[in-house]
């Protein structure tokens, strides 16, 4: 029995763990877990899979569920402090981390420390400090196993192969939202539109994410450091049907793939379950007979000046990194709440790297440090 803390449990990947879980009652059990502020989804979950322990995002969502769920059945906390507890609560042996945001970093820092093998969804966690947590995770011994489909695709291509042998890595994008519109098409767009991602069903965040492709250039981050491979050998192909979720190409220029229809739960499940497969309940078979033709194209850098942005900060490496994904967080979420434009969250996120004076070899703090004070300045640009 695998015991497992769920940080983001009333999220996309959150939800479609719990149905991981529940479908396999004899192999998984939710001992921890944390949610933000969505109290009755969480009373929900906390009714039907009786954690142990909850840790919730403030105060006042605390207060609000504490009235609800009496102490004796469950421990609640709150904050940061509760969601490293939850993320390292007695016996857990797995932490899938699907919270959105850097939010995640210290929790997955922690869990590590406690030899905790992490599944992890929450890219922003390795775009922050990529390096700081495959070094905790190297010293510690903990595997890193991936969630992100395509880091989930490229994970399974792997198997049985020897790294040296890699070529590249080549990470499939669907063009997110607004990939048939030219830029001049984007001035004025809604954050309905950018929310009708034209394959998956995901959080808010990451389906703008998918059409500024800030997404890919996340994942490009997310590659390089789970697979630790250069930039240089990871590439980024827009495939609208999301089927092909990665390949690899390996020195004889054989390539290999994972496909799939778009389905979170096969992922999850295969962190979970590494290195055995179990069925996945009501999972569509692909029948590529069904589905005929599959399309391909170059990615456009210009069109996606994110994608840019991410590799150059990439290759910059230190704190960039940490700018580039805090910068496309407080923008993101300005832009969900109406406060800029579409095609602002890309001016601010080179406005805050143009600004940013490097640090090459920054611990903890300084990431934390550089962290906020990129958020405070995007909101000087926002307000
Ligand atoms: N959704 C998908 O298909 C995929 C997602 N991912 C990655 O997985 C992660 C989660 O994505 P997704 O599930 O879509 O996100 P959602 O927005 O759907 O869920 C996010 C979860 O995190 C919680 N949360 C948000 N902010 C905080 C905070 N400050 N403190 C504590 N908890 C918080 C939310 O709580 P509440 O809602 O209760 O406020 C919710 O439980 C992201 O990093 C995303 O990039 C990767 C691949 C695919
Ligand atoms: C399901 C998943 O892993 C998401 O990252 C999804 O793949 C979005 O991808 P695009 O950024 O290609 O639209
Ligand atoms: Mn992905």
């Amino acid at each position: 029995m695998k015991k497992i803390s769920l940080l983001g449990a009333t999220g996309s990947i959150g939800l479609q763990t719990l149905d991981v879980i529940k479908a396999h009652p004899d192999q998984f059990k939710l001992v921890s877990m944390s949610f933000g502020s969505n109290i009755s989804s969480g009373i929900n979950i906390i009714r039907q899979f009786q954690p142990h322990f909850v840790a919730v995002k403030d105060k006042e969502t605390y207060e609000k569920l504490k009235l609800e769920i009496p102490n004796e059945e469950v421990k609640i906390g709150y904050g940061q402090n509760a969601l490293i507890e939850a993320a390292i609560f007695d016996g857990v042996d797995c932490l899938v981390n699907a919270v959105v945001g850097s939010v995640g970093l210290v929790p997955t820092l922690k869990a590590i420390e406690h030899k905790i093998t992490i599944a992890l969804a929450n890219k922003e966690t390795l775009v922050t400090a990529g390096h700081l947590v495959t070094e905790h995770a190297r010293k510690y011994g903990v595997d890193l196993l991936p969630v992100d489909s395509e880091h989930s695709a490229i994970f399974q291509c792997l198997q049985g192969e020897n790294p040296k042998n890699i070529e590249r890595l080549i990470v499939t994008a669907s063009g997110g939202s607004f990939r048939d519109k030219t830029r001049e098409e984007l001035t004025d767009v809604t954050v309905e539109q950018a929310l009708n991602h034209p394959n998956w069903s995901m959080g808010a965040k990451i389906t703008i994410d998918s059409a500024t492709m800030m997404n890919k250039g996340l994942e490009v981050i997310e590659a390089h450091w789970l697979f630790d491979i250069p930039y240089e050998k990871i590439d980024v192909l827009l495939h609208k049907e999301s089927i092909i979720h990665s390949l690899v190409e390996f020195q004889d220029h054989s390539i290999i793939a994972q496909l799939g229809t778009p389905d979170m739960r096969v992922p999850i499940q295969y962190a979970l379950t590494f290195p055995n497969r179990l069925q996945v309940k009501n999972s569509k078979r692909l029948e590529l007979w069904e589905v005929g033709k599959l399309h391909f194209e170059k990615a456009d850098f210009n069109r996606y000046k994110c994608l840019q942005f991410a590799y150059d900060s990439g290759k910059i490496g230190g704190t960039m990194p940490t700018v580039l994904n805090a910068a496309n967080e407080e923008a993101v979420a300005a832009f969900l709440n109406g406060k800029i434009k579409f095609l602002q969250i890309e001016e601010f996120i080179e406005r805050a790297m143009d600004k940013h004076e490097n640090i090459a070899h920054p611990g903890l703090e300084e990431i934390q440090e550089v962290d906020q004070q990129t958020r405070n300045f995007v909101q000087t640009l926002i307000s």
